[in-house]
């Protein structure tokens, strides 16, 4: 079918899993994406049933259900960039690198999303490799938080030298750009790491904020970096103005759930 040259809307995909809760996921996603002006598209791999509490069970769809949403969004939309997120298993994250292969949805943005901030595993142990075999070489950009950094590289991120030996390992394995988000660092202060294609590399740094509204924190950054590529700005002026949209949807705190309480997406639009 021929795609419609209709395009005044940027377009994107996120691939991942659904949260009951609509605090992380694709639910982020979504709504990052719109506050961006952004179209956003999905392919849904998982479905959990979480809350605030944390995740209290999960599933993966069958694999012909996957394939056929992705074939159904390409011979529709005008995808201009992608993100991945949860993807559960080994066989889910070959299917999703193989469409991605096969599919051009533009700049790849991978987050590995391994482990909820309950504890929970979102992706199982195996599959850890398939994402730095297959994923990885096809990755853009990939968003790893400290615990899923050590996973890809297999040593204690607990320095700067520690961190950019680990963001340079990454980029190793194929992606061409690394972000390496320090939220679960100890201290008082948060910095996130942003390894280029070029080796040079920057720090964005920030104070860490006593608050337990962090629920769906990487996705929404991730969703923020691949609308912000959606609609024509470059890499390292995606990812800044993304941690900026991300700060506001921090530090204006709403009230939903007892625990780990989502982020406020209508903080940017109501101003300072
Ligand atoms: N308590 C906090 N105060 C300020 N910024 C935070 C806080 N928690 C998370 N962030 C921001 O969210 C980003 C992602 O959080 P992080 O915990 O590193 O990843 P993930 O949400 O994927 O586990 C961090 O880089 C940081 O900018
Ligand atoms: C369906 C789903 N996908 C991803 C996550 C993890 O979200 P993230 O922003 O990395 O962190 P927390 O939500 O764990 O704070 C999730 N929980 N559910």
């Amino acid at each position: 079918m021929p795609k419609q040259n209709i395009t005044q809307f940027p377009q994107i995909l996120t691939i991942a899993g659904i949260d009951s809760s609509g605090g992380a996921g694709i639910n982020a996603d979504i709504v990052t994406a719109f506050a961006h002006q952004v179209y956003a598209a999905t392919v849904v791999i998982a479905i959990t049933a979480q809350n605030t509490y944390g995740v209290q069970a999960t599933d993966l769809l069958p694999p012909t259900i996957i394939e056929q949403q992705f074939a159904s969004i390409n011979d529709d939309l005008a995808i201009r960039a992608v993100k991945t997120g949860m993807l559960g298993d080994k066989l889910h994250v070959e299917m999703v690198a193989t469409a991605l292969e096969k599919y051009d949805f533009g700049p790849i943005i991978v987050d590995p999303v391994m482990i909820a901030k309950g504890g929970a595993r979102l992706l199982t142990a195996d599959a850890i490799m398939t994402i730095k075999t297959r994923l990885l070489p096809l990755a853009t950009l990939v968003t790893p938080n400290l615990l899923e950094a050590e996973a890809l590289v297999n040593f204690k991120i607990n320095n700067e030298q520690t961190l950019i030996a680990a963001a340079k390992e990454i980029q190793q394995l194929g992606a061409q750009n690394v972000l390496i988000k320090g939220g679960h660092g100890q201290g008082h202060h948060v910095k996130d790491l942003l390894l280029l294609a070029n080796g040079q590399y920057h720090i964005l740094a920030n104070n860490k904020l006593a608050t337990q509204r962090t629920h769906g924190t990487g996705d929404t950054y991730a969703a923020a970096i691949v609308s912000n590529l959606a609609t024509g700005m470059g890499l390292v002026d995606a990812v800044f103005a993304a941690k900026e949209y991300l700060m506001n949807t921090i530090k204006k705190t709403i009230i939903v759930g007892h625990g780990h309480g989502p982020l406020n997406h209508w903080a940017q639009a109501e101003g300072e």
